[in-house]
């Protein structure tokens, strides 16, 4: 227990928790919580998906009554009954799906609701300047957010906290969607803020960047605080241990099935946003029966509209789609889905959940006209529901039951669930978005290993990823996409997360060559390159070590090859 001690004499702690405790029928979601957050510290929270963290942030910022328990904020108990208390009380909230307008701008974007505060002109665009340059966000008051990419939409969100006054910041699950790049600069924000003497607590599942930022760490397990410890005394397989309470189990390493069987395949696709831009530009791929194929790229390069538009839900401009032999270009999503295709949607909110719904009912969506959830033209219930208990045990959906509704599953089982329920039924190609995004250390393995066993019976996978440790570890071929095309090929069995996001960003891997595009991502070519502009890489395994999700400790423990955040400064 270290790193939550507050000496005599000491400032009190920024937040102390004492027993708390929140049911939910039939959930013990927090059960006898305590933690202190030291002032001017970053505190991070783990735990496996449904152990309670969300819960407890909740709690913290007003959006939950605890049933028992109190709450201290710098040493005075507080009442917490509703988010605007918890501003009053400094402390603020960032949403893991942010809450941004796109038509307005950042001016706009941060006053609306507080316009009491600075009016919405002048005071409020010099105190947003002053702001920024304070905390080191760089965030300009009047661009327009459609223009600003993902870490620059969450500073703004950082920013929209601090212009409230809050001290204490809480950020769920913040480092999900950003690429490793974007994760570095979001941690020079906070330890920005730190250093300005705000405290920071947050939420993650990747244990490898909580042990590069965090002061703190405590681990919750089942609803309850098992560990308090500091990053100097635990490796991320010991977290990993201590959220499970034991072992993560050794999934099976399997040899490529790649066969010359092309099960999709993709020619000079060209999609077209709103405005007639190409969002996907010429764009061409094939994949194989048995074959993962990777898509790498920082979030806004046209993946969401390659997906979409293979599932049918954007028309194709130019080009054209078939899969198994068959032209689909035309088709429409449920004739694909048909056809055999699954797809673990990018936002599972929009298009992958119905929150209100039962969860045995959410296993019929997109599947309603098959077995086992339908019976011809009838739903089967029953048939549904023991296919929905089938799912909950093979992915280890923590839920009491598949009656309940799919918003009292937290986040990661969510998740699991609609994996589960697309890889049901035996599709031929998978369209995975993101099919790890929120879910712990454990269930990613186990998703993972859920993939590579389909892949053996012959599964094409198409997989985009914001995880570079999963693209690389999971991937037979791995392509990266920028403004909606194709600009590399990587070999997943040479090229490290590093080179690889470099190659994302449009930067040449191949620096020492002064070569202005990016062709091949292979490491034989830069090795001189790749050295000088990593400043430390003494911790790099072997190339025979390269980030493999079989093993239990990856992706990103120290030792499998991605960089603890501190060991570099940030962009
Ligand atoms: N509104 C709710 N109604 C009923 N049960 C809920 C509700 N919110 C959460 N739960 C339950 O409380 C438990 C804790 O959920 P919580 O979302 O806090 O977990 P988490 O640790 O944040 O998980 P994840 O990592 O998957 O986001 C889970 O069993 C969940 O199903």
């Amino acid at each position: 227990m270290s790193g939550t001690q507050t000496g005599r004499g000491a400032a009190p702690p920024a937040v102390e928790l004492r027993g708390i405790t929140k049911r939910f029928p039939g959930v013990v979601a927090n059960h006898d919580i305590d933690i202190e957050v030291a002032a001017g510290t970053v505190h991070a929270i783990v735990g496996e998906n449904g152990a309670g963290k969300s819960t407890l942030m909740k709690t913290l910022y007003g959006m939950h009554r605890p049933d028992e328990g109190t709450i201290a904020v710098n040493g005075a108990r507080v009442d917490l009954n509703s988010p605007a208390a918890a501003i009053g009380h400094g402390i603020g909230m960032v949403h893991q799906h942010f809450m941004l307008a796109d038509n307005l701008t950042v001016l706009e974007n941060v006053v609306l609701g507080a316009e009491r505060e600075h009016g919405i002109g002048a005071a409020a665009r010099k105190r947003i300047r002053a702001l920024s340059e304070q905390y080191g966000l760089g965030v300009d008051p009047d661009r327009l957010m459609e223009e600003l990419g993902v870490g620059d939409r969450q500073r703004v969100e950082i920013l929209k906290v601090l212009y409230r006054g809050a001290n204490i910041v809480i950020l769920d699950e913040p480092t999900a969607v950003l690429v490793p790049q974007e994760v570095e600069e979001l941690f020079g924000n906070l330890r920005e803020l730190k250093r300005e003497g705000l405290t920071v607590i947050f939420i993650s599942h990747k244990l490898d960047e909580v042990l590069g930022v965090a002061d703190t760490i405590t681990v919750i397990r089942r609803g309850t605080t098992v560990d308090t410890v500091a990053p100097a005394d635990v490796t991320a397989r010991e977290l990993a241990t201590l959220m499970v309470g034991g072992e993560l189990p050794v999934p099976e390493l399997s040899e490529s099935t790649v066969t010359d069987e092309v099960m999709l395949r993709v020619e000079g696709l060209r999609v077209e946003s709103a405005d007639g831009r190409a969002a996907v530009d010429d764009l061409s791929l094939s994949i194989r029966r048995g074959e993962i194929v990777g898509i790498a790229g920082v979030e806004g390069n046209g993946q969401s509209e390659l997906i979409e538009a293979i599932m049918g839900m954007r028309p194709a401009a130019r080009g054209s789609l078939t899969l198994g032999g068959v032209d689909i270009t035309a088709w429409e999503t449920r004739r694909i889905r048909e056809a055999g295709v699954g797809y673990v949607p990018e936002d599972r909110h929009r298009h992958g959940i119905l929150l209100e719904s039962p969860l045995w009912e959410n296993r019929v969506l997109g599947h309603q006209t098959r077995r086992p959830s339908a019976n011809g033209v009838w739903i089967d219930a029953a048939a549904a529901k023991a296919d929905t208990r089938r799912i909950v045990d093979a992915y280890d959906v923590r839920t009491p039951g598949v009656d309940v509704l799919a918003d009292a599953l937290s986040g990661g089982n969510q998740q699991k669930l609609i994996v589960g329920r697309e890889m049901s039924g035996e599709p031929r190609v998978l369209v995975a978005a993101h099919p790890t995004r929120g879910v712990d250390v454990g269930a990613q393995a186990a998703i993972w290993e859920h993939l590579r066993r389909a892949r053996a019976q012959g599964l094409a996978v198409l997989l985009v990823s914001a995880d570079l440790d999963e693209l690389i570890g999971m991937s037979d071929s791995l392509h990266v996409i920028l403004r909606g095309r194709l600009v590399a090929e990587a070999d997943p069995a040479t090229v490290t997360p590093e080179r690889l996001g470099s190659a994302m960003t449009g930067a040449g891997l191949d620096e020492g060559t002064g070569e202005g595009t990016v062709e091949s991502v292979e490491e034989g070519t830069g090795e001189g390159a790749d050295q000088s502009d990593q400043p430390d890489r003494s911790d790099q395994p072997d190339r025979s070590d390269r980030p493999d999700p079989a093993a239990p400790d990856t992706p990103g423990t120290p030792d499998t090859g991605t960089q603890r955040p501190d060991d570099e400064d940030p962009a």
